[in-house]
């Protein structure tokens, strides 16, 4: 696992959008080669959708044969409803980027049949080859997409419930109201995450520190199912330094040293 520290919040954000960048311009994807990218949700990734948006613009890439698929969709919130992840995912990247809409794919949180709707994703997924890049974020418990403590950690796309601690910290967007919050969602699974060729976690501020530490210094351990990236191949970690607060002071310094030796990905950028 490598570990990237940068300074904020903007910094980790940036270099998750260059390596991303980055990995799309290697692969030089075709509409018969497409790159196939994971994405999450959430407050974390909006800066990174921000700088990825900010590299479109600016004539560095294209998305014109990425196929993306989210992480996960709450339960009982259709396509338009404001808080829905795809509602999220139009408003702060899809509608700013070159993206072809039927190469978007997030899960039908309205699916009548919702073992049918995963099943589906798990096979479109596999039909396109599987995940070139799965960006992603955490929750204050370590959570990876909905895979909430106690999740198998070879679970794959299906329903799951939210715990307590999910919904009060996601009710800041149902008006503050944790009666108004889903109580389940659609999430593909620690091992459909495992399947990608390559990782990518976002992770910033003090809230988080805790979960970093699990991830990075504890054991892989089941409650704290991000901690399972420490058995994937090619699996990454950008955080800011608050993120840090809980890394013991070696753990700290053996990152920051070992990373000053790798290229940084804007250098991997033409400009
Ligand atoms: N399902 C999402 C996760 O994918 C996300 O990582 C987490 C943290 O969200 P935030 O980035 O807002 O802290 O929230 C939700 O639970």
């Amino acid at each position: 696992m490598r570990l990237i520290i940068e300074q904020d919040y903007l910094q980790m954000s940036q270099w998750a959008a260059n390596y991303i960048v980055s990995k799309i311009k290697e692969a030089n994807p075709t509409a018969e080669k497409p790159f196939v990218l994971g994405l999450p949700t959430g407050s974390t990734p909006i800066g990174t959708y921000q700088a990825l948006i900010d590299h479109y613009k600016a004539g560095r890439i294209s998305f014109q044969h990425v196929i993306t698929f989210n992480m996960d969709e709450y339960i009982g919130l259709s396509a338009d409803h404001p808080q829905s992840y795809h509602t999220f995912m139009w408003t702060n990247f899809f509608s700013h980027i070159n993206i072809q809409s039927q190469n978007v794919n997030i899960l039908n949180g309205m699916a009548s049949d919702i073992a049918a709707e995963c099943q589906r994703y798990e096979d479109k997924i596999k039909a396109v080859g599987g995940i070139d890049l799965f960006l992603g974020g955490i929750g204050a418990d370590g959570h990876i997409a909905f895979n909430e403590p106690c999740s198998s950690l070879y679970s794959r796309t299906r329903d799951k419930e939210l715990t307590m601690d999910t919904m009060i910290a996601n009710s800041r967007f149902f008006n503050n109201d944790v009666n108004q919050v889903p109580k389940a969602a659609l999430t593909v699974g620690v091992g459909t995450i495992m399947d990608a060729k390559e990782v990518l976690i976002l992770v910033n501020g003090h809230n988080k520190a805790r979960a970093l530490n699990h991830a990075v210094e504890e054991g892989v351990n089941h409650k704290w199912t991000i901690s399972m990236l420490q058995l994937h191949p090619k699996g990454i970690i950008v955080c800011d330094k608050a993120a840090c607060d809980e890394l013991t002071v070696g753990t700290y310094n053996y990152f920051l040293d070992i990373e000053s030796k790798n290229l940084d990905p804007a250098s991997l950028l033409n400009n």
